[in-house]
């Protein structure tokens, strides 16, 4: 295609766009691809030409790949810096109308270069292969354009659609965008992360090699940025270049001269600062709102240890002589080091060298950013260094001192503002208190029907037991009568029923507190086991009927202003185990915000994943008292002032605002069962509780026995009802003449509204997305609890690292300790985060499930 003859891609870009709005799939398609497929060949020809034309104008007097001091070092005279700045610029002008064509064919607006950013052809081409009916290739581009596109609802809506439908495959589910080094970076992190180090490590090596082929590419693209606004600024330099060479020197001359050297310098740094940014290029991902961090040594990290538990030590010493070039002060790497070379024996890990390349990348990039420092100091433009591991000198002096101060300035100002907050805070919930007040005045005054706060009527015989000011704090309340003693009843009935099925708290009997057994349910869960035939289908209806009305009593009470969505709901029953009440302290569950990590030392809570941050209302309805122990406890942020006593019994709801102004906890179980529903809400409707819509799908479903007949027959039917089933479809392709454009959207209502769920895709969904938030802190865990076999390994290796016994005795430790770090780095992504992650690790310990 080359020659001059590619298309331009933002006009094959508008042409699909145009079919789209004539239905017309095909050219929509063809269109769409091509451009993609002209962009991508647009960016490697320009990548070719600059690699090629860089070589051809190499700077001869430093090393290929270094970049070239800036002229002001060397005499002022030579001029064979700017020569070959401007003849490499030629070169590259030449090579890309060569291959491309001019380049007003080849160059895009910059709407049309966003769009593709946020990979906008991918939502067009997901329509039209759905259109077409090629479901694969319409998952996958559905799901390329997701992954850039992680708030976009819709397409979170399709792809759950998707996933339900029959003939998708996990597989489909691709990103058709991912970089080949990012891709591989991503595989050997999961792979890490479930303990297959030796696989691990094809992937993370294959990514770091990837990385420096992207690292080329994106610095040679940077090269490139010749033009600004439209206004060749190499041309205007080559003028001003002959002017120069061409002229005596003269006083006139040389102020020509001067102005040359700046703006080629100033060019210059431009391109430099460009090139250091590929680091944070090459660390992104779209869907990751931040860039990886310490990418490229993090690799290192990642290798040592992957290396070590495969017993490659050689390899486990290189990388970490490696790992320690980026970060040499680095302890734990130290260690590491050292215990490697022990156990190899520290003659031959000491002729083993660092890594060559990174060596020479390190090399390079701190002579950038020595360049670009220099730059500062005489034209003022900042550099902000996007690497942690830079050495402190490499920054001067002069610019240490100020982002000191700076950053002085923006703490105090922080404090400040924090110090404001508070007062707007205890302002805030004087007022609330104020009205909760007005409320119980209210409540006092109040029949049969309980009006909230606003005057709205919640339940008829609901009461309200105490409001925020008898429970010391505020968005809190107690309200009774929520259900009948039948319906705890049958409620607790169920819980039983499920957890004989085996449905305990995810293999996990005591997430909280070792003294006490947890069996938790879900809807879904109960709605399967009621279908199964297991519990009475009634009882699952019920569980979901009242989670509603709790859901709607909560919202009416805090007077919301918009609804409340299901977040996370479950039934829960905690246990005594008899024999191990004695002695007993610890709670049935340790205080805790739920939608923050509380670090109680510091009476702060932090609004950060690993918590359910997007949690805004929590309700506990409980269905029992007869146990011992199992009070609610609402205390201060330092977890252990309470500031109220709920005593659990059957139709109490406790709900309350689930931010840092609610920590709780739950008192030991001494005796018996304590069996509640636990339902978290959030105003974010992103964040609507997937397996609830599931439920509501198989409750539809069961409730109409004759549509599931239908469903289950032709289920059963091969491959040709699937087919039958497509053209069923909006338009399968066969219909599209009659169909009016719907959007995927439109399809998926039209279809959920026709089509109920099939046992076959349900069962898939359910294995798939159950509630990742709650397996994921007890998978680490249970993985964290497993590894002991580190120890084992070291004590085999024993003889042979016993000369070095006395001077590696705490070294022996080593590997367990690393295993510690490597078990947080998980959940951080790195191991620098070490002190933080380790603080939210016993921090995640006291998250609910
Ligand atoms: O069961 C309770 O009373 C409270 C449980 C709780 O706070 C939680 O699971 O987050
Ligand atoms: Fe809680």
């Amino acid at each position: 295609e080359l020659g001059g003859v590619l298309e331009p891609y933002d006009l094959l870009f508008d042409n699909a766009v145009e079919a789209y709005y004539k239905q017309d799939w095909l050219s929509v398609i063809l269109n769409m691809e091509r451009a993609l497929r002209n962009k991508g060949t647009v960016r490697k020809v320009k990548a070719q030409c600059r690699l090629s034309c860089a070589n051809l104008t190499a700077f001869q007097h430093s090393e290929p790949g270094s970049p070239v001091p800036l002229p002001g070092a060397g005499p002022v005279q030579d001029l064979g810096f700017f020569q070959r700045v401007l003849k490499r610029a030629k070169c590259v002008d030449r090579c890309e109308a060569e291959k491309l064509g001019p380049p007003s064919v080849h160059k895009v607006s910059d709407e049309v270069e966003l769009e593709f950013k946020k990979r906008t052809p991918y939502n067009y081409l997901q329509v039209a292969y759905f259109k077409i009916n090629k479901l694969d290739k319409a998952v996958a581009a559905a799901n390329t354009f997701y992954v850039a596109n992680p708030d976009h609802v819709e397409m979170r809506q399709n792809l759950e659609y998707y996933s339900l439908m029959a003939g998708v495959q996990e597989a489909d589910f691709k990103d058709l965008e991912a970089r080949p080094h990012m891709a591989e970076f991503l595989e050997g992190k999961r792979l890490y992360s479930a303990d297959d180090f030796l696989s691990s490590i094809g992937h993370f090596e294959a990514s770091l090699e990837e990385y420096f082929t992207a690292d080329a590419e994106c610095r040679a693209l940077c090269e490139g940025a010749y033009d600004y606004d439209g206004y060749n600024y190499m041309e205007y330099n080559a003028d001003l270049f002959q002017s120069i060479t061409g002229k005596q020197q003269t006083a006139f001359s040389f102020f020509v001269f001067s102005t040359f050297v700046m703006s080629v310098s100033y060019h210059y740094l431009f391109v430099l600062n460009c090139k250091q940014n590929c680091a944070v290029e090459l660390a992104s991902t779209p869907g990751r709102e931040q860039p990886f961090e310490d990418f490229l040594p993090s690799h290192l990290n990642y290798l040592q240890f992957s290396y070590y538990n495969s017993e490659q030590y050689e390899k486990a010493i290189e990388c970490a002589k490696t790992f320690l070039l980026f970060h040499p002060d680095d302890e734990v790497m130290k260690q590491n080091l050292a215990y490697y070379s022990a156990v190899l024996g520290e003659e031959k890990a000491a002729a083993i060298p660092a890594r060559e390349i990174v060596q020479q990348y390190i090399k390079n990039s701190l002579l950038e950013k020595e360049l670009l420092y220099f730059g500062y100091e005489i034209f003022g433009i900042t550099f902000v260094d996007p690497d942690t591991w830079t050495p402190e000198e490499i920054m001067p002096k002069k610019l240490r001192d100020k982002q000191k101060a700076d950053r002085e300035t923006a703490a105090r100002i922080t404090e400040e503002i924090g110090n404001l907050m508070k007062e707007i805070e205890t302002l805030v919930e004087e007022k609330t208190k104020e009205s909760s007040d007005i409320a119980q005045v209210l409540k006092d005054g109040m029949s049969k029907s309980t009006p909230t706060p606003d005057g709205s009527l919640v339940f008829d015989g609901i009461t309200i037991s105490m409001t925020s000011k008898a429970l010391n704090g505020s968005q809190r309340v107690v309200l009774d009568g929520v259900i009948t003693e039948d319906e705890c009843r049958e409620l607790h009935r169920l819980s039983n029923t499920a957890a004989q099925k085996g449905d305990g708290y995810r293999g996990k009997p005591s997430p909280h507190s070792p003294s006490e057994m947890f069996q938790g349910v879900t809807i879904l869960k109960a709605l399967k086991l009621g279908q199964e035939g297991v519990l009475p289908l009634k009882s699952a209806r019920l569980f979901f009927d009242i989670s509603e009305k709790v859901r709607k009593v909560v919202e009416s009470y805090f007077s919301l202003q918009s609804p409340l969505y299901f977040s996370y709901s479950h039934l829960v029953c905690r246990s005594a185990i008899e024999e191990k009440q004695e002695a007993r302290d610890d709670l049935s569950h340790p205080v805790h915000v739920d939608n923050c990590l509380l670090i109680s030392e510091l009476n702060e809570c932090i609004k950060e994943p690993p918590a359910y941050t997007h949690r805004d209302y929590s309700a506990i309805l409980y269905l029992n008292d007869d146990f011992e122990g199992g009070d609610f406890i609402f205390t201060e942020l330092d977890a252990k002032t309470i500031t109220a006593v709920v005593k659990p019994q059957c139709g109490r709801i406790v709900a309350f605002g689930a931010g840092k102004e609610n920590p709780h906890g739950v008192r030991a179980v001494m005796k018996g069962q304590r069996c509640a529903v636990a339902l978290w809400f959030t105003l974010d409707p992103r964040h609507n509780e997937k397996e609830r819509i599931q439920a509501e799908e198989l409750l539809k479903m069961l409730s109409s026995p004759l549509d599931a007949e239908f469903q289950k027959t032709e289920e059963d039917s091969s491959e040709e009802t699937a087919s039958e089933k497509a053209s069923v479809m909006p338009d399968g392709g066969k219909t599209a003449t009659t169909e009016e454009t719907k959007t995927p959207a439109e399809e998926r209502a039209s279809k959920t509204a026709e089509e109920k769920t099939d046992t076959d895709a349900d069962t898939k969904t359910e294995s798939k997305d159950k509630q990742p938030e709650a397996t994921a802190p007890e998978k680490a865990k249970a993985k964290t609890a497993t590894k002991t076999k580190p120890a084992g390994k070291a004590k085999t290796k024993k003889k042979e690292a016993e000369k070095t016994e006395a001077k590696t005795a705490d070294k022996k430790k080593k590997p367990a300790a690393k295993k510690t770090v490597k078990a947080s780095s998980k959940k951080t992504e790195s191991k620098q985060p070490k002190a933080k992650s380790s603080k939210s690790d016993s921090l995640k310990k006291k998250e609910e499930l």
